[in-house]
């Protein structure tokens, strides 16, 4: 990898380098692998979120979690606050890096025990983190109920007894008790009914905002990364294509796959229904073996070397790594002129 995503001169909360996961699968005797991570590189500034966006199966999940410390990457390394993690806990996580790195889940309800009341899943990360004296405690997880917009009468029930929105804040707090600095939220409102998203995902906004919690946001969902999110990073096939500021990203997408993506989100301004079957040819030039070579696939661009992330000329911090662009000497990303038929399969 040649290139890093920071935006900032302050160091790094997370500092990512060559991380790369490849599964066994098929039991003991199988030989077949699977690349989920292809060594990607990635900085988070304090305060700073980051959404990172693919579609299903391109490895968004497993990234997390082997931050997490859920799973044990194969290649390269990571840091939190300058700290090497794996050199440093290299059979595991310390209490001190699973305070620091909070995750949240897509199920609100998986992950909350049914036979506990909301009042025992903010005591004990509390009691970790040092509020011992009883009434130490109910101060605590009245604060914490405060800080996620929750009446504290909400800690005597059960899960079931809240809505998703509101088990989802539960996690929330849950995380903010140990008073992390990376937060890690997979899919966090993907399984919330749409009037209660927005909710969420302010919430966690003003809480990076106001603590300077970091976020790396996890999500299918283009809008609500655009919505939440000071940069985007696209993910295909283990990989990152396209990153940038948020609001440029969305509106000069210059990778092929994230110009698909972007075509999947419902637009009231379109003018015209979106017509499937444009989508289908979108989809087929991204992914199709006369296309795209890198990634597993196939491509006339590609096919030579491993494609390496270009500036777009006008904005440093938006980088493409497809085989669409190359590096002029003056004029670092510009696109490489393309046949007719070319254009006409990366239109959007
Ligand atoms: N434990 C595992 N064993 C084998 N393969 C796995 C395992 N976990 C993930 N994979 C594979 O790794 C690839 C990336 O999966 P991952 O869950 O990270 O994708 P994702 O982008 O998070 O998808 P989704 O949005 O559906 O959660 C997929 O091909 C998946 O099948």
């Amino acid at each position: 990898m040649t290139t890093t995503t920071s935006t900032t001169s302050t160091v790094p909360v997370l500092s990512v380098r060559g991380l790369e996961k490849t599964f066994n699968i098929g039991g003991l005797l199988s030989r077949k692998r699977v690349r989920a991570l292809g060594g990607v590189d990635l900085d988070i500034a304090p305060g700073e979120i980051v959404a990172l966006v693919g579609e299903s199966g391109s490895g968004k999940s497993t990234l997390a979690r082997c931050l997490a410390r859920l799973e044990q990457p194969s290649g390269g390394t990571f840091e939190l606050e300058g700290r090497d993690i794996l050199r440093a806990e290299p059979r595991g996580a310390s209490r001190s890096y699973r305070s620091a790195v909070q995750m949240i889940f897509q199920d609100p309800f998986g992950s909350l025990n049914p036979v506990h009341r909301i009042g025992h899943f903010l005591e004990r990360p509390l009691r970790l983190h040092g509020a011992v004296t009883r009434a130490g405690l109910e101060d605590a997880k009245r604060r914490l109920m405060s800080k996620v917009d929750l009446s504290p009468e909400l800690l005597e029930r059960y899960p079931h007894e809240l809505s998703g929105g509101q088990r989802q804040r539960i996690a929330i707090a849950r995380a903010l008790a140990v008073n992390p600095r990376l937060i890690l939220a997979d899919e966090p409102t993907s399984m919330l009914d749409v009037s209660v998203r927005i909710g969420v995902l302010n919430l966690m906004r003003n809480l990076c905002q106001e603590q300077g919690i970091s976020m790396l946001y996890i999500t299918h969902d283009l809008a609500s990364a655009r919505y939440l999110a000071d940069r985007i990073v696209v993910m295909f096939a283990g990989e990152f294509v396209e990153m940038g500021e948020s609001l440029q990203l969305i509106a000069h997408p210059a990778h092929p796959y994230t110009r698909l993506l972007i075509s999947a989100v419902p637009d009231p301004t379109r003018i015209g229904s979106f017509d499937p079957l444009e989508r289908a040819r979108m989809r087929h030039s991204v992914v199709s073996p006369t296309t795209c070579e890198w990634a597993g696939q196939t491509s006339t661009a590609c096919s030579a070397t491993t494609p390496v992330f270009h500036t777009l000329s006008e904005l440093p911090e938006h980088r493409v790594r497809c085989g669409l662009y190359a590096p002029p000497s003056d004029a670092p990303g510009t696109a490489i002129h393309l046949t007719n038929s070319e254009q006409e399969t990366v239109a959007v």
